[in-house]
């Protein structure tokens, strides 16, 4: 019976309304009491002073490559990554090799987290095998294996019909479908956003409406059949004013916004740097800026990263033929922190919300993930809110570098990390790229 006691820090639990200085005390893999009395034999102190101290933080988008690319990344280097990052629980993506369309690719995730004893990872099913989007994967079957969800991300549920009937089957177990929303007959070829910067630089582009087109379809099945969608990686401003417009009429539908899709614009690929390449691609800054509002007024609820790892060489090929997409683990405190606290868009509370109680709901683990309620699983984050840091890419815990945010310099990072109530990373002080107070 190991007892852990966290004391003087900022308590910030979005699910319990809290937000004071309090302190933790976790026993036996789950949180014990949360106040200012508490059991006095504790086997380990922490001292949070001048820290938060929140839920463990989730993301419900995140690629580990294994099986099948492990060039890229490996569960358990993936997962570790999460832990430098603050993140306690992730849900990983099916584009695997194979894909996770059986049980058995199901429980091998599963079975690899556990042997990897980093953060939490729940697998997402695909909802079509071979995420072919041609037949419905056995969705029942993958949900019995340990799946929390289904998507085909890195391809859209292209064909309505399919994705009407993913929708209606998937409520059957409460589960959402994560739409990856493009219209890939429209964005074929393409490599940034489609506009007036694609045609300055002469880049093949994706236009907006190849995401706007697909949301809207989405929506209209989700209003249709009562079932659960959940718009992946938003990104241009039609598609977060229909998600609006669909939550008025009562739609199931959530969405979230990934850190790249609220610091970068389109224009970065004058650089012709791949580390700018990422789908959806980058869009401008009338697009950063409705994505910023949809944080802002609650119609985005969720924070993701979309970790995207590729090993060096595949990135350094030129830019039309180097893979979309960008680690963001380690980077995903320091950019909400940075730009969407640090300039009053969202406060912590309900950043932390988007990082907690939102995606553990959207998961179907909200009743023991998320917040500090006693009883629940002893995952808890603490964050250093004011340090200050260069993002280093050799310095990150994934297998891959591919960061576009290489030399930033940042403010917020991870201090202590816990997940089943075992202390799984400490910040250590002095870390090269560390800056000065101040
Ligand atoms: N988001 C990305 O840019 N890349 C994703 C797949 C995808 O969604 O295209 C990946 O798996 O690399």
């Amino acid at each position: 019976m190991s007892t852990i006691h966290i004391k003087g820090g900022r308590v910030i639990d979005p699910g319990q309304g809290v937000d004071a200085s309090l302190d933790v005390w976790l026993r036996d893999r789950k949180v014990l009491a949360v106040g200012r009395e508490g059991p006095g034999d504790a086997d380990e102190v922490i001292d949070a002073g001048g820290l938060i101290v929140c839920p463990g933080l989730i993301d419900c988008h995140v690629h580990l490559r294994e099986p099948g690319n492990e060039e890229d990344e490996t569960i358990a280097t993936g997962a570790d990554a999460a832990l430098a990052g603050g993140v306690t629980t992730v849900a990983c993506m099916p584009n695997t090799i194979p894909p996770l369309d059986t049980p058995a690719g199901v429980e091998y995730i599963v079975l690899q987290a556990k042997r990897a004893k980093k953060c939490n990872v729940y697998p997402v099913g695909a909802v079509s095998k071979g995420r072919s989007g041609g037949e419905l994967a056995e969705l029942g079957r993958l949900v019995e294996a340990g799946a929390v969800a289904f998507t085909d991300d890195g391809a859209p549920v292209a064909n309505p019909s399919l994705m009407k009937r993913a929708l209606q089957y998937a409520s059957m177990f409460d589960k959402v479908i994560m739409q990856h929303c493009q219209v890939m007959e429209l964005t074929d070829g393409g490599v940034m956003n489609g506009g007036y910067q694609s045609m300055r630089l002469g880049i093949p582009g994706m236009p907006p409406e190849a995401e706007d087109i697909m949301v809207a379809r989405d929506i209209r099945l989700a209003e249709v059949t009562g079932g659960r969608l959940h718009i992946q990686h938003i990104s241009t401003a039609r598609a977060v004013e229909v998600v609006r417009e669909g939550k008025r009429r009562g739609v199931r539908v959530t969405a979230e916004a990934c850190p790249h899709h609220f610091t970068l614009t389109d224009d970065r690929l004058e650089s012709f740097d791949s580390h700018f390449k990422m789908n959806p691609p980058l869009r401008t800054s009338e697009d950063v800026q409705a994505v910023i509002e949809g944080l802002t007024d609650g119609t985005i609820e969720v924070l993701s990263t979309d970790h995207a790892p590729h090993a060096p060489e595949k990135k350094a090929r030129e830019l039309n033929l180097a893979p979309f997409g960008i680690i963001g683990l380690e980077t995903l405190v320091p950019l909400v922190v940075t730009h969407l606290i640090g300039p009053g868009h969202l406060d912590w509370p309900t950043a932390i919300r988007m990082l907690t109680v939102a995606p553990a709901d959207l998961l179907g683990l909200g009743h023991r993930k998320g917040s500090l309620a006693p009883g629940f699983d002893a995952d808890v984050t603490i964050l250093d809110p004011s340090a200050r840091w260069t993002v280093d890419p050799g310095r990150s815990r994934s297998k891959s570098r591919n960061t576009p945010f290489g030399g930033w310099e940042v403010t917020g990072r991870a201090h202590t990390v816990i997940v089943n109530g075992e202390i799984r990373f400490r910040h250590d002080p002095g870390e090269r790229g560390d800056l000065p107070a101040g």
